[in-house]
């Protein structure tokens, strides 16, 4: 059944039975879950309990729409199918190390992000405000941000990365910025970032050295086809706060949220495998196995582009031109596609906590990092993680072909006597890191509802980021509150 109903109506649902729980029909004994039955599932006499919304999906985009339903005072559950909630911000420790499942940097300036966490209790390690750029001079070039690191800034003015005037341009980009405001950014006339570069007079040199690896790293799109407004919005973004990490990884984000929660509003392992809509116009959702859950509040669904699309049965982007897919991304929904390798080494090469970026025009690194000089808390004692970013999935590739090309660039970037003795730790191949965010985009986020109680909110629906995540569901979740307190209005009139 298409669940896409339009346009969206608000009317009373019909009364109804009691609120029963539902029956497991593939695991007898598993603990009952509390919801009403759906049409096929007979209602069960016993454990009376309140309706409630359901979200389905425990990414930041999910937790975000739950934390302001607890805070409404709606009940709800949560239903996400992998072992634990984070979705694409999850953490590994892997020998006492530990490891984002891919490199991540959280920027504090993410608005809808400041509003919502804790930023203290995260205990934030800060990266270098700018990045090492290794040239095809075979030799490392710093890039400074100048209003936080005035005498490198100063003393990079002649390096390679770019021109004097690139130099000045970007001071100039950083302050036009910062005199914008994010719904101007986000609403501006749009091109890709690479024709945006190219009319504002940045050289080829530039763009190669600096922003195709700095910028094609951040949205795994090193075509630079992504759109102007998610690259100005993350240059102001960057220019007014810091790039950081949390010292327990970057899954400690979601798991703050996920503490704000009430105990039991989560339930892990349960993948919803359909939707349907039952005889009073309630969103049922069936998990894999069989068990069904009445959303009589509202249906929050915050998963996957493509997921969505499955689970409503229409394709999300109505009306608009289906953008072909990067590479082979195309099954995931034209999102980029990432690989990580992490390393242990005994010491790192590079003292400072900088980001460092693949500016030679050569080899398959796209950049890398010393995790442990920006959080020393993602290492043992006395131990480095070093982390190196490829752009692309490079399936053809096996895991131990990849690690030998990228241990020989390393070695060429820092020499073999160095890397030598550094210890493959683990390589992540992420097919779906980010939606396609090329033009036409609607950053500042389509209306969550998309059927009657039923609302959809993730990264795609705003921005591919944590702050586009964390502001989607939020909006999704107020939508359904708001539609809560005019159904009450019309149920009292
Ligand atoms: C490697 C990598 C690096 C990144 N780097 C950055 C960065 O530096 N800065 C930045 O701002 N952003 C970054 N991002 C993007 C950011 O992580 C995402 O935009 C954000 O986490 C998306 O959250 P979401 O809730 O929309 O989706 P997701 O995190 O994908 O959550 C969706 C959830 O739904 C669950 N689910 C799916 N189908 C079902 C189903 N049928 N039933 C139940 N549950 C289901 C999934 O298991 C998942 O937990 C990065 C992403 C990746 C992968």
């Amino acid at each position: 059944m298409n669940l896409i109903l339009s346009p969206p109506s608000i009317t009373p649902p019909p009364s109804r039975h009691s609120i029963c729980t539902v029956r497991s029909q593939s695991s007898p004994n598993q603990t009952p879950i509390p919801t009403v039955p759906s049409p096929s599932l007979p209602p069960s006499p016993s454990a009376p309990t309140p309706p409630s919304a359901i979200i389905i999906g425990g990414g930041l985009s999910g937790l975000s729409a739950a934390v302001h339903l607890h805070s409404s005072s709606v009940p709800f559950l949560l239903l996400e199918s992998s072992d634990d909630i984070g979705g694409r911000d999850r953490t590994d420790i892997v020998d006492g190390f530990v490891l984002d499942r891919g490199f991540q940097i959280f920027i504090t300036a993410y608005p809808h992000a400041r509003r919502l966490l804790d930023y203290q209790s995260l205990s934030l390690n800060n990266f270098y405000s700018g990045a090492l750029v290794y040239c095809p001079d075979r030799r490392f070039h710093l890039v400074s941000d100048p209003l936080r690191h005035l005498p490198d800034a100063l003393s990079g003015l002649f390096n390679p990365v770019g021109t004097l005037s690139d130099k000045l341009l970007v001071g100039l980009t950083r302050l036009r910025s910062l005199l914008t405001s994010d719904d101007d950014i986000l609403t501006a006339e749009e091109v890709p970032v690479l024709d945006l570069l190219r009319r504002s007079g940045f050289s080829e040199s530039m763009i190669d050295r600096f922003f195709r690896p700095f910028f094609g790293g951040i949205f795994f799109d090193t075509d630079l086809e992504t759109t102007s407004r998610l690259f100005n919005f993350i240059f102001k973004c960057l220019a007014s706060g810091d790039n950081a990490v949390p010292s327990e990884g970057i899954a400690a984000i979601p798991r703050q949220l996920a503490g704000r929660l009430p105990a039991g509003s989560v339930r892990l392992n349960s993948r919803v495998e359909s939707i349907e809509v039952d005889p009073f116009g309630s969103p049922v959702v069936r998990l894999e196995g069989g068990d069904a859950f009445e959303a009589e509040l509202g249906l929050i669904l915050a998963v996957e582009e493509f997921e969505a699309e499955r689970l409503l049965k229409i394709p999300s982007r109505v009306g608009k031109e289906r953008r072909p897919a990067r590479g082979t991304v195309c099954v995931y929904g034209g999102a980029n596609r990432d690989t990580r390798v992490y390393f242990a080494a005994d010491r790192a090469p590079v003292s400072d906590p900088v980001l460092i970026l693949n500016g030679s025009g050569r080899g398959i690194m796209n950049n890398m990092c010393f995790m442990t000089n920006v959080a020393p808390s993602y290492g043992p004692p006395g131990k480095v993680l070093v982390s190196v970013t490829v752009v692309g999935a490079r399936e053809g590739t096996s895991d131990e072909d990849l690690t030998t090309e990228i241990v020989g660039e390393l070695s060429g970037w820092f020499g073999k006597g160095e890397v030598r003795e550094w210890r493959h730790l683990r390589t992540y191949r992420i097919g779906f890191a980010q939606p396609d965010q090329s033009p036409p985009t609607d950053l500042m986020g389509r209306d969550p509802k998309v059927g009657s109680r039923v609302y959809v909110c993730g990264d795609y629906w705003s921005s591919a980021t944590f702050d586009g995540a964390l502001v989607s569901g939020t909006r999704a979740a107020k939508a359904l509150v708001e539609d809560r307190v005019l159904l009450k209005d019309l149920k009292s009139s």
